[in-house]
C-alpha cells in the first residue's frame, strides 16, 4: 500500500509530540527526541528550500517524508493512539524544553538572504499571482530573522492579511464549488444520489492522437483493462511510445506499479467488441464519428456505453446513429488528458440516468472531477473559449503579438496564455470545427475574408493551419518549437512577418494595445458567454462553470473561476466595460452584454450564491 494514502498527525498533549499513522512500507521507527536539536536546526536551515516548497505549495508529504523533515516524531503502522501514549510515557517526567521548537537556536547562515531571494523568486513564479505561497516564504523568513516571539507576531500579521483577502474568499468559494458539482442532476431526472452507475472494468479508446493517448493512460491508471485502437500505423507506434512514457513517469512519481500490460493495442474497432465502455477520440469530424458510432453500435456487446470525446459536436446526432441512444454520452477530457483534472460529462436529451451516472463515476475513478453539462455547440468550456480565442485573434489584427497577449493572461494567473494553450491542443481541432461550420473561406475571399454573417471574423487561425502549422504537434503554430512534439514555445519571426503582411493586405493599422484592454476583452468576452450558458441552462450553476475553468483550463484558483471573478470585479463594472467594447466593436456580438448579466447587475451585484435564485425568477413581462 502507498505511504501517502493518508498522513494523520495527532497532537499528543501539548508537548509538540506527534504521531503519524499510515500504512507503511518502512518499519523502522525513528524518534525525533533521539536527535539533537542542533541537528534539527542545521537540517532545517540547510533544507530551507525544501521546507518552504512544502509550505507555499501546500504539497502533501508522505508519512516517511514528514518524519524525515522532523515534522512528526514517529510513524506507526499500528494503532496511532497506543503509539502516542507509549511515546508520551517514554518522555513523561523528562525535561521537554529541549523539544520545544521555540527553544531551538536558530543560526542565520550568511547566505540566508540569498537563499530566501532565490526561493522567493521561484515561489512567486509558480504562484502565478497567488499571495498565500509568497506570504508563507515571508513568514519563514521572519522566523529565521527574528526572535521566536517576534516571528510569531509577524506570522500572525501576515495570516490576518491573508485571512481577510479577496483571494481567501475565492479559495473558500472554490472549495465548496468543487463539492457542489458532485451533487449533480440533469433536466431528465438523473441525479447523483439516485442514479446508479454500472460497473466498468474494460474500456476501449478509439483514436490515439493528442487526446486518446492521455485518456488511455488515465483509464489504465484507474485499474481498467484498456483496448486502444488507432488505424494509422505510424500514429499507433508513436502512441505506444508516448503512453509507455507517461505510464512510466506516472508510476515513478506515484510509487505505484507499472500497468503497461493492462493495455492491448489494435488497428481496428473490432477489438472493442467485448468492452463495457468506449471512448471515441478520432478527428473532430462528424461524418467520421457517425460512421464509428454506427460500427460500434453493431459490434459492441449489448449495454456497452458509447462515449465521445468530441470538443463540441452534437451528442444527440451521434446518439441517433446507434441502436441504443440512451447509452450515448459525451466524455470530454482536456489536454493534456492524463494531467488535467476535468471531465465534462455531456448528457444528450436521450442519455439515460444510468449512462450519465456511469460516466460521472468513471471520471472520478480516473482521478478527474466530473461536471455534468448540457448538450449544445461546444458545451460549456469550449463555448466560452471561442469568444476568448476570437478576441485574441482580433487583438493580433489590431497590433498585438501572441507573446504580448499570452504574457497578460499568464500574469493574470493562467499557466498558459491562449496562444500557447492552442498550440498545445492542436490548432487543427478548431480549424476542423470552423470548416464544418462553413466559416473557412478560400484566401481569395478578399474583403469578405474578415466578415461572417455580418459579424467580424478573423481568419488568422485558418491561415496558420493552411501553412501546416498545427502547434506543438507539428513544431510550429503561434510559436516555434525545436521539433514536432516540442514543448518550449519560442517567438517566431516568421509569424511576426506574417502578421505584418496580413495587416498590410487588409489595410489594418497596428496600434499599441495596453494590458488592461487585452485582459478585459479576452476575459469579459469569455465571461459574457458564461452568463449566456447559465441563461440557457447548459450549466447547472456558476459553480459548475468555475470548476470547469479552474480544472480544465488552469484558470487561477485564487481568482475563484470566471463567474466568481466577475462578481468580485463587480457585475456592473463588467457590464459597463462590455458595453464600452461593444460600442467600439459593434460588429462583435460576443461583446454585447448578455441579458442575464444585465439583470444581475440591475439586482445590485448579488453574491454568487444568490444567482440561481435570480436566474430562476420569471422575467418581468412589462
Ligand atoms: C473552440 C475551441 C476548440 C478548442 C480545441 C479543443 C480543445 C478542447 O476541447 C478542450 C481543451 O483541452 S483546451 C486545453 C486545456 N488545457 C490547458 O489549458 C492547459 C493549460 N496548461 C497547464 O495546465 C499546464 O501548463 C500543464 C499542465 C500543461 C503543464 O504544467 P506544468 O508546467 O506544471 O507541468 P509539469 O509538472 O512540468 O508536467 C506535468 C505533466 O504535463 C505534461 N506537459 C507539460 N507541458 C506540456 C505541454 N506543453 N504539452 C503537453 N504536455 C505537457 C508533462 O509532460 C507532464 O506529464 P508527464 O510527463 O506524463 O508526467
Ligand atoms: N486536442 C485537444 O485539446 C482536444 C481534443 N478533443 C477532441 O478529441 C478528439 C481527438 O482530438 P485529438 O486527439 O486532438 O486529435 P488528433 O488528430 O491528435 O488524433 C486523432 C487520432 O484519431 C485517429 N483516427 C482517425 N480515424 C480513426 C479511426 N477510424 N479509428 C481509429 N483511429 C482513428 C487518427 O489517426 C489520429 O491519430 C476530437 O474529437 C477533438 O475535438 C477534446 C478535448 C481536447
Amino acid at each position: 500500500m502507498e505511504l501517502d494514502v493518508f498522513v494523520k498527525v495527532v497532537d499528543v498533549l501539548t508537548q509538540n509530540l506527534q504521531v503519524s499513522a499510515g500504512k507503511l512500507q518502512i518499519k523502522s521507527v525513528l524518534k525525533r527526541s533521539s536527535q539533537s536539536p542542533e541537528l534539527n536546526v542545521r537540517k532545517s536551515v540547510g533544507d530551507l528550500t525544501r521546507r518552504t516548497s512544502v509550505c507555499p505549495a501546500g504539497r502533501h508529504v508522505t508519512a516517511a517524508e514528514a518524519l524525515q523533515l522532523g515534522i512528526i516524531d514517529e510513524v506507526t503502522d499500528h494503532n496511532a493512539v497506543d503509539a502516542a501514549v507509549r511515546l508520551a510515557q517514554s518522555v513523561a517526567g523528562k525535561p521537554l524544553d529541549a523539544r520545544r521548537i521555540s527553544t531551538y537556536p536558530c543560526p542565520r547562515p550568511p547566505d540566508s538572504d540569498v537563499v530566501f531571494e532565490k526561493v522567493m523568486q521561484e515561489v512567486r513564479r509558480d504562484a502565478r499571482g497567488a499571495i498565500a505561497p509568497v506570504t508563507c516564504v515571508q513568514a519563514v523568513r521572519a522566523a529565521v530573522a527574528l526572535p521566536y516571539a517576534k516571528g510569531m507576531e509577524r506570522e500572525k500579521e501576515l495570516f490576518a492579511t491573508l485571512f481577510t483577502s479577496g483571494q481567501a474568499r475565492a479559495l473558500q468559494y472554490y472549495f465548496f464549488a468543487q463539492r457542489a458539482v458532485g451533487r449533480w442532476s440533469t433536466p431528465s431526472g438523473a441525479r447523483w444520489d439516485t442514479s446508479k452507475p454500472r460497473p466498468v472494468r474494460k474500456a476501449a479508446v478509439i483514436g490515439l492522437g493528442t487526446m486518446g493517448r492521455g485518456i488511455t493512460v488515465s483509464l489504465a491508471q484507474a485499474g481498467l483493462s484498456v483496448v486502444a485502437v488507432e488505424t494509422q500505423e505510424k500514429q499507433l507506434l508513436a502512441a505506444k511510445q508516448a503512453v509507455t512514457g507517461m505510464l512510466e513517469r506516472g508510476a515513478k512519481r506515484r510509487g505505484a506499479p507499472l500497468v503497461l500490460d493492462q493495455i492491448k493495442y489494435g488497428r481496428s474497432v473490432q477489438a472493442a467488441a467485448d468492452v463495457d465502455l468506449v471512448i471515441e477520440a478520432v478527428f473532430e469530424d462528424m461524418a467520421l464519428k457517425k460512421s464509428i458510432f454506427q460500427q460500434l453500435s453493431r459490434l459492441c456487446k449489448p449495454g456497452t456505453l458509447l462515449c465521445t470525446n468530441t470538443s463540441g459536436l452534437d451528442i444527440d446526432e451521434l446518439a441517433s446513429q446507434t441502436q441504443s441512444p440512451e447509452l450515448v454520452v459525451g466524455m470530454h477530457f482536456f489536454a493534456p488528458a492524463h494531467v488535467m483534472k476535468l471531465l465534462e460529462v455531456v448528457h444528450g436529451p436521450r442519455s439515460s440516468p444510468e449512462a450519465v451516472a456511469t460516466a460521472m463515476q468513471l471520471g472520478k475513478k480516473m482521478g478527474k472531477v466530473s461536471v455534468a453539462v448540457g448538450n449544445c455547440r461546444c458545451f460549456v468550456g469550449n463555448r466560452m473559449l471561442r469568444p476568448y480565442v476570437m478576441q485574441a485573434y482580433f487583438l493580433l489584427e489590431e497590433g498585438a503579438t501572441p507573446e504580448q497577449v499570452d504574457q497578460v493572461l499568464e500574469d493574470f494567473g493562467f499557466p498558459m496564455g491562449v496562444f500557447k494553450m492552442s498550440d498545445l491542443s492542436g490548432l487543427d481541432v478548431a480549424w476542423r470545427m470552423r470548416k464544418a461550420e462553413g466559416l473557412v473561406l478560400p484566401a481569395s475571399a478578399g474583403e469578405s475574408a474578415r466578415i461572417r454573417e455580418g459579424s467580424r471574423y478573423s481568419p488568422l487561425g485558418d491561415l496558420i493551419c493552411e501553412q501546416g502549422r498545427f502547434g506543438q504537434k507539428t513544431g510550429r503554430g503561434w510559436y516555434q518549437y525545436d521539433k514536432p512534439g516540442g514543448r518550449v514555445a519560442k517567438p517566431d519571426p516568421w509569424l511576426h512577418g506574417f502578421l505584418e503582411e496580413y495587416q498590410t493586405r487588409h489595410g489594418l493599422a497596428a496600434r499599441r494595445i495596453d494590458h488592461q484592454e487585452v485582459l478585459e476583452r479576452c476575459l469579459y468576452a469569455l465571461i459574457n458567454e458564461g452568463f449566456q450558458i447559465l441563461q440557457d441552462g447548459i450549466a447547472a450553476g456558476p459553480e459548475d462553470i468555475d470548476v470547469i475553468y479552474v480544472l480544465g483550463y488552469g484558470w487561477p484558483r485564487h481568482r475563484g473561476g470566471p463567474m466568481f471573478f466577475a462578481g468580485q470585479v463587480g457585475l456592473d463594472k463588467v457590464l459597463q466595460r462590455l458595453e464600452h467594447y461593444h460600442q467600439v466593436h459593434p460588429d462583435v456580438p460576443a461583446l454585447k452584454p448578455c441579458s442575464l448579466l444585465r439583470r444581475l447587475a440591475a439586482s445590485g451585484n448579488p453574491p454568487i450564491s444568490r444567482w440561481r435564485e435570480i436566474l430562476q425568477k420569471p422575467r418581468s413581462q412589462l
